[in-house]
């Protein structure tokens, strides 16, 4: 079965907050999306749509054709991981957890959550109350990445992980996704740490869907040019400029703006590098709030 995603002109109202606003797109099979936008953007609200957590005020929602509230075709094959903060009544063992997986998620590989609680270092037998913050995200992490589930939900799951066990889920992401691809969903506020990850990237500003884009494409929406700080200031000069750093006599500035053929040869006769314009800088100058 196809469990291809599609979002038509979906809104969600909580009482009076429109949380999100006619949104549309599509999500396909074997490919990892980042879900990116500021605090209360409405990331959680969507991706719980996804989930079938609520039911959107107007619009529709498909996963393989299907509406999935509800559905007992399409349920066991989403999952959800999100942070929780509240374990204090989970007395069961992190291995209970994996043996609920294995019995009500259909995909579930049993050896495989093992493996990655061992390189977690996930102590199986405790009480998941009595782990700490980070081991509790890393079980879920190991439960939603060992799911296989065709649709794949992580909204910010890993925050509570620390550095080197954050790399680890980075590193697994991509070769699941070789194995058994699917569609998974990053949202995140790591942008910088994960964008390698995103083949596609989705930006919410306040409840709307400002960018869905390929990851490549996105990031040709700018570029960073570095060079000595006269040379920069002369090419820069009539381009909007999202960030400037200079080190010395070195300049290196962020624009906004396609760069042409014809710039590029422009900039290197200056001497001028150029290079892409990273996610996070494009997120943050899309995203920013008029001032005033
Ligand atoms: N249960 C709720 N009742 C009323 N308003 C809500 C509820 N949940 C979220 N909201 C509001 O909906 C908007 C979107 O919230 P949402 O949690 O989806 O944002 P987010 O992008 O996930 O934010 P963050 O990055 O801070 O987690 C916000 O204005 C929030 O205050």
């Amino acid at each position: 079965m196809n469990f291809d995603v599609t979002f038509q002109n979906v809104s969600l109202k909580y009482k009076n907050v429109d949380a999100l606003e006619d949104i549309s797109f599509s999500l396909e099979q074997g490919r990892t999306y980042g879900l990116i936008g500021r605090n209360g953007a409405g990331k959680t609200t969507l991706l719980s749509l996804l989930a079938s957590l609520r039911e959107p005020t107007s619009g529709m929602i498909h996963i393989g054709g299907e509406t999935p509230f509800e559905n007992k075709n399409i349920m066991p094959y989403v999952s959800f991981i999100f942070e929780t903060e509240d374990y204090k009544d989970e007395y069961e063992s992190a291995r209970r957890y994996l043996e609920f997986a294995e019995r009500y998620r259909p995909n579930f590989d049993l050896a495989y959550a093992k493996d990655l609680a061992a390189q977690f270092k996930l102590p199986l037998d405790k009480p998941v109350k009595e782990l700490s913050s980070g081991m509790q995200s890393a079980l879920n992490v190991t439960l939603g990445l060992a799911h296989r589930s065709p649709v794949t939900i992580f909204d910010e799951a890993y925050v509570s992980m620390d550095a080197p066990a954050r790399e680890l889920f980075y590193q697994e992401v991509l070769e699941e996704q070789a194995r058994h691809p699917r569609i998974l969903i990053l949202s995140t506020h790591l942008v910088s740490e994960m964008d390698y990850l995103f083949d596609h990237v989705l930006i919410l500003d306040r409840g709307s869907l400002i960018i869905d884009e390929p990851f490549d494409k996105i990031i040709n929406r700018g570029a960073s040019v570095t060079g000595t700080s006269q040379t920069v200031d002369a090419f820069i000069r009539n381009r909007k400029t999202l960030k400037i750093q200079q080190l010395g006599d070195t300049k290196s500035a962020m624009i906004y703006g396609e760069v042409s053929d014809a710039d590029r040869k422009e900039a290197g006769k200056l001497g001028l590098d150029i290079g892409p314009v990273s996610l996070q800088d494009l997120f943050i100058h899309l995203t920013k709030e008029e001032e005033g």
